[in-house]
C-alpha cells in the first residue's frame, strides 16, 4: 500500500519494526514552511506478554519482518529489466535524485549555512557481507575531507562511535554512534541538553572533547545481553554479533534462509526477560537498544542545538542516508521546526521520509563533490 496514496504500490516497505514505532509519512513541505506537525509517535512502549505461544508469534512476526527487508536478487539486480527500472523511475518522480535536482536543492539552500549530516554503512560505504570489512573508499574519505571544510559535517551510525572513526578516520567531523546514544563533539562549544551525561574525554589527538551519553546506565545489561546473543546463536552458522556499545547488532546476512527463523528465536528467548530493550530491523540484521526516547533524529537535533545550528531560518540540514533508523532523522527534517533535506540513498524503490533520494555511495560521493564545488563557486 503505498501510505502517501492510500493505493497499493510496487514499493518496497524497508525493514517493518514490530514496535510502535510507525513509519509516517506525511505530504512533502519545502523547508522553513511557517507550518509544523506535532511528532506523535515519539514514546516507545514494547508490549510483552510472556506466554510461550506469544512469544511464538513474536518470533514469528520477527522472521516475517525478516523476509519482508530482504527482498530477492530477482528484485535487486535488474538494472536492465524495463519494468524494475520504470519502477524506479516512477519512484524518482516522489523522490528525485538529489543529483538531477541539484541546482532546485542549491536555489533553496542559497543564503543559508547548510550543515551536513552522513550515515555510514550504506552510505558512506558500500553493503559488503563482512560487517568488519565495510571500508570507506579513500577517494569518498576525501570527498568527505573537503565538504567538511565548508560545512559542518557529523557522522550518525549504528556502529559503535569507536568503531566508525576508525572508519572514517577524520578528527575534524561529529560523530554519533549507537544510533546516536553516545555522541562526540569538540569540547567547549555545546549547549547541554539537561538529560544528557557529559563527560569530558580526549580524543586520539589527544584534545578535549564532550561526549554526551543517553544510555549510560544500560551498559551492564547490554554487556550481558551481549553475553548472552553470542552464546545461544554460537551453533547457527554465519551468524555475527556485533557490539556496538549502547546496543548490538546480531546480523543474518551470512546465514543460511532456512535458519533466519532460529536466529529471531534465539534473540526473542534472550531479549524476552529485558524489557527495558527492545529490537528493531536494519539490513539484514536485527538491532537490540534501549527503550529510551532517543534515536538518530534525536541526535541531529541535539547535534544542531550543540553546533548553534537549531532553529535557524538561515540554516539547511541535509541528512543522508540509507537504512530503516535514518528514518527518524528524515522526519525530524520534514516535521520541522529545523526544516531541511532527507537524502535516502537506495537502488530501489521504498516509502520513506526522505524528500531526495541518492542510488548508492557513488552517487553520494558525487553529491558532496558538487556541494564542494556549489560552495567553491559562491566565491
Ligand atoms: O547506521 P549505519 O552506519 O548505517 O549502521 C547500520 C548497521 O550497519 C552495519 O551493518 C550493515 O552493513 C554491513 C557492512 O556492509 C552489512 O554486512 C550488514 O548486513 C548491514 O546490516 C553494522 O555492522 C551494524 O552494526 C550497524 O548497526
Amino acid at each position: 500500500m503505498d501510505i502517501k496514496s492510500g493505493h497499493p504500490s510496487p514499493v518496497m516497505t524497508d525493514s517493518p519494526q514490530i514496535s510502535n514505532s510507525r513509519l509516517t509519512v506525511r505530504q512533502s513541505r519545502p523547508p522553513h514552511s511557517s507550518s509544523s506537525s506535532q511528532n506523535n509517535n515519539l514514546l516507545l512502549t514494547v508490549p510483552r506478554k510472556k506466554t510461550g505461544i506469544i512469544d511464538d508469534v513474536k518470533a514469528n512476526a520477527w522472521f516475517d519482518a525478516m523476509i519482508a527487508s530482504s527482498p530477492t536478487p530477482a528484485l535487486v539486480n535488474k538494472d536492465n529489466d524495463a519494468t524494475t527500472d520504470m519502477t524506479y523511475r516512477e519512484w524518482t518522480v516522489k523522490y528525485p535524485s538529489a543529483l538531477t535536482t541539484f541546482e532546485k536543492i542549491m536555489s533553496v539552500a542559497k543564503g543559508k549555512r547548510i550543515a551536513l549530516f552522513l550515515d555510514y554503512d550504506g552510505t558512506l560505504s558500500p553493503i559488503v557481507e563482512e560487517p568488519d570489512a565495510a571500508y570507506m573508499s579513500t577517494d569518498m574519505r576525501t570527498a568527505v575531507q573537503n565538504v567538511a571544510k565548508y560545512f559542518p559535517t557529523a557522522i550518525i551510525s549504528g556502529r559503535s562511535r569507536d568503531k566508525v572513526y576508525e572508519f572514517v578516520g577524520l578528527s575534524e567531523l561529529y560523530y554519533a554512534g549507537s544510533h546516536g546514544m553516545d555522541i562526540m563533539s569538540p569540547a567547549g562549544e555545546s549547549l547541554y541538553h539537561k538529560h544528557l551525561t557529559r563527560t569530558v574525554s580526549i580524543n586520539e589527538q589527544g584534545k578535549d572533547v564532550n561526549l554526551f551519553q543517553t544510555a549510560s546506565e544500560f551498559l551492564p545489561m547490554i554487556d550481558k545481553v551481549l553475553c548472552s546473543l553470542v552464546e545461544s546463536t554460537k551453533d547457527i552458522k554465519g551468524v555475527k554479533v556485533e557490539d556496538n556499545r549502547f546496543c548490538i547488532s546480531v546480523h543474518y546476512r551470512n546465514v543460511e534462509d532456512k535458519n533466519w527463523k532460529l536466529v529471531a528465536q534465539c534473540v526473542d528467548d534472550v531479549i524476552k526477560t529485558y524489557p527495558k530493550l527492545r529490537l528493531t530491523h536494519g539490513r539484514k540484521v536485527l538491532e537490540i537498544r534501549p527503550v529510551i526516547d532517543w534515536d538518530k533524529g534525536k541526535a541531529l537535533t541535539f547535534l544542531l542545538e550543540s553546533l548553534g545550528l537549531n532553529n535557524c531560518e538561515d540554516v539547511l540540514p541535509i541528512y543522508v542516508g540509507d537504512d530503516r533508523t535514518d528514518e527518524d532523522a528524515f522526519k525530524v527534517l520534514r516535521d520541522g521546526p529545523n526544516y531541511g533535506y532527507g537524502v535516502l540513498v537506495s537502488a530501489m524503490p521504498k516509502v520513506s521520509n526522505a524528500f531526495y533520494s541518492l542510488r548508492d555511495p557513488s552517487e553520494v560521493m558525487e553529491f558532496l563533490k558538487a556541494l564542494v564545488t556549489w560552495k567553491r563557486s559562491l566565491g
